[in-house]
């Protein structure tokens, strides 16, 4: 006897062979391999639908992987955007500090950041520093340069002054556009006599200005000045200044006034 299951085939040979048709147990094997059968095919049929169930289940796994790269990719995308966005805020906010400050034809300093920094050496003066002088600047006979070589060479004119004015004065003095064509420098820490020297400077530079295809036109300021004195109101200072400008103005013009006690 083989150790060997016979196959089905073989079976319903044995069973259909005569020489076994008496044997009393025969409906009882055919039965038995009729329920044989049917177990195997449905284990088959199990079988088959849990191996479509893994196929299926593999692939809604691989399907939630690519989704969720592609949800980190445009994650990362938008973090990416979003950090330019906020550098281009930040720089764009500076932009605007800035030109809140600025005078846009000269890139001076306006009036805003000049009373600032105003203010800032009133502190410091009030904490027993020496006092800063304030000059007030204004362009001679500019109507002049105006009428006779048109608004577009004015403008060009007064950024070259700014310009030539500026690189006269220290890294922590302040030039500053206070109107039309009127400067103010502030010079912390300078008494009378340092600042009328640096004025002098100053005038003597713009008097070396020279107009592209006219060499003729002599450009000059004039020049108002005064120190401030402690513990007065600002608005007094600059009003001297002012008062010493026009004096300049009327006694001829390019030269420079010191404020009357
Ligand atoms: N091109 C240009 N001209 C300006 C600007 N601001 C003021 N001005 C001109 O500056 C001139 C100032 O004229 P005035 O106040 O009569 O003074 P001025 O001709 O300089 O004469 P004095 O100050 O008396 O020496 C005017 O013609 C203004 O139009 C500017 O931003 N650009």
């Amino acid at each position: 006897m083989t150790d060997r299951l016979p196959d089905d085939t073989e079976l319903e040979r044995l069973l259909a062979d005569p020489e076994h048709r008496d044997n009393p147990l025969l409906p009882l094997l055919s039965l038995l391999l009729e329920r044989d059968r049917e177990q195997r095919a449905r284990l088959e049929r199990l079988l088959r639908i849990s191996d479509c169930s893994y196929d299926m289940a593999r692939g809604q796994t691989q399907d939630l992987l690519q989704q969720y790269d592609r949800q980190l990719r445009r994650l990362e995308k938008i973090t990416r955007i979003s950090d330019r966005y906020q550098r281009n805020l930040l720089e764009l906010n500076e932009q605007l500090k800035k030109a809140a400050l600025r005078d846009p034809l000269t890139g001076l300093a306006n009036r805003r950041l000049l009373m600032e920094r105003l203010h800032e050496e009133l502190e410091r003066c009030r904490r027993g520093r020496e006092p800063f002088t304030l000059v007030m600047l204004d362009a001679d006979h500019f109507k002049r340069i105006n009428d006779a070589f048109g608004h577009d060479m004015g403008d060009r004119v007064l950024c070259m002054m700014a310009d030539t004015i500026s690189r006269q004065l220290r890294d922590y003095d302040l030039c500053a556009r206070w109107g039309g064509e009127e400067f103010m420098l502030l010079l912390p820490n300078t008494g009378l006599e340092q600042a009328t020297s640096m004025v002098e400077r100053v005038m003597e530079a713009v008097r070396a200005l020279r107009l592209e295809g006219d060499e003729q036109i002599q450009l000059s300021v004039s020049a108002g000045l005064s120190t401030y004195r402690p513990d007065e109101a600002i608005d007094l200072t600059i009003y001297r200044a002012d008062s010493a400008l026009i004096r300049a103005k009327q006694n001829g013009r390019d030269r420079l006034q010191v404020a009357q006690r």
